[in-house]
């Protein structure tokens, strides 16, 4: 029998280091993606400090995700930008720039404007909020020469199908009796009559390419669209739901007629109140979120010739329309041929058909408790750390048997 000791795992039988990368998302209302990587890389070393361990961030959320590329990206730098939240309150939403592919990026998340942490959704806030703000950034990023625009979605508080952002662009809206509807309205309340200059805003972003980074399915308008989805969570009632749905619907409709473009189909459009709707309007584009994550952070460059990935989330879900951020790097580190393992503070049942076979999930419980008590920051730490050194152990110990 092999004796298992620390400085097998160190070195492979070639007698190179051993080398892991680690990318772990927030564990959300528990620990912040930097604080889970440094449990693992703490406990990894405990057992072996040989190991080439190398870290980066991911994120599936807005705010969160603009931290994370902040201390994560390459050559990124932030642009303080000031305008108004949803409310027409004056606001701090700075954004990121940097260059990807070989043109400039500027990455925005629609929460810096729009973020629901700034409203206490009610009926009254529903038929205010706008997406105005937003609009006000992208203009800034274009006078700066952006020539990709990166929106890092979701964490909303607004419904206004993205008009807001379409007006602080130069579309303008008007009335039944020929009034220029104001700024600091919610489009989608006013029953405009008449859309102009559309085509000629459009036209701006012709050479410009737009990333909606989302995972949502949901379409623009109707059944499935972003009134009646997100609608009652940002303090909508039935009725205001009703009526915007159908006026998402009458402005997609214009779409149609001055742009000959049918978007009404198009998936994940109604993300953010319908703002994905009116980015696609100007030719953006859904990207999964944890691709375009993974590429700003260089994780695929990480992974070449890891000889393990290890991430984690506080709850693993399995949707196979709508993968999530973490199941995204899963899949890359499995196309990179690098076993991929996620450490999760809970797994969700539905990743009982999660169809990756070379991937090893682990929850960080110990024994039965209350989600009050696993999620208390020292607890998870020691849970991650344990539940580290057992899937290190365990690898330590296939190699010796080899
Ligand atoms: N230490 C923990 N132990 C058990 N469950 C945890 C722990 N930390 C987080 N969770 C669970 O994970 C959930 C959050 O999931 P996650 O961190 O994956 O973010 P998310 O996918 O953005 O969340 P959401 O479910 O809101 O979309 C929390 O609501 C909580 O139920
Ligand atoms: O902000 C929202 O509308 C939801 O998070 C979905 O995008």
């Amino acid at each position: 029998m092999n004796v298992i000791n620390c400085t097998y795992w160190a070195f492979d039988s070639r007698g190179e280091k051993m080398k892991v990368v680690i990318a772990a998302d927030a564990f959300k209302d528990c620990l912040s993606s930097d604080e889970v990587n440094e449990a693992v890389r703490e406990s990894i070393f405990k057992i072996d400090p040989e190991v080439e361990v190398v870290t980066a961030g991911i994120s599936d959320g807005a705010l969160d995700g603009l931290d994370v590329l902040k201390r994560w990206g390459r050559e990124i730098e932030e642009i303080p930008f000031k305008t108004t939240d949803l409310m027409g309150r004056p606001v701090d939403a700075p954004y990121l720039t940097t260059n990807y592919k070989k043109a400039p990026l500027a990455i925005i998340a629609t929460a810096s404007t729009a973020g629901k942490h700034r409203i206490l959704p009610s009926p009254g806030s529903f038929i205010r909020a706008t997406s105005f703000g937003l609009g006000t950034q992208i203009r800034d990023a274009l006078g700066r020469g952006a020539k990709r625009i990166l929106i890092l979605t979701g964490e909303t508080g607004v419904s206004d199908g993205g008009l807001g952002l379409l007006q602080a662009l130069g579309v303008n809206f008007y009335d039944e009796e020929g009034h220029l509807i104001g700024r600091d309205k919610n489009l989608l309340a006013t029953n405009f009559k008449e859309v102009r200059n559309l085509e000629s805003v459009v036209q701006q972003f012709n050479h410009v390419e737009i990333m909606i980074a989302t995972n949502t399915d949901r379409p623009y308008a109707g059944y499935r669209g972003a009134q009646r989805t997100w609608g009652m969570d940002k303090g909508g009632t039935k009725k205001q739901i009703e009526v915007f749905d159908k006026r998402m619907d009458g402005f997609f409709m214009t779409v149609i007629k001055e742009l000959n473009l049918d978007l009404r189909d198009v998936a994940g459009l109604g993300v953010d109140g319908g703002i994905g709707g009116a980015l696609a309007v100007l030719g953006g584009q859904i990207v999964p979120t944890g691709d375009i994550m993974a590429n700003l952070v260089g994780l695929p460059q990480k992974l070449e010739d890891a000889d393990l990935f290890i991430t984690g989330t506080g709850k693993i879900s399995h949707h196979p329309q709508t993968p999530h951020v973490i199941n995204q790097v899963l899949d890359l580190a499995t196309k990179m041929s690098v076993p991929a393992v996620a450490i999760c503070g809970q797994v969700d049942n539905s990743m009982r058909h999660y169809p990756n076979e070379k991937v090893a999930v682990f929850s960080i419980q110990r024994r039965p408790s209350s989600l009050r008590r696993s999620m208390e920051t020292r607890y998870a730490i020691v849970n991650i750390k344990i539940v580290t050194r057992n899937i290190i152990r365990l690898m330590n110990m296939a190699r010796a048997e080899k």
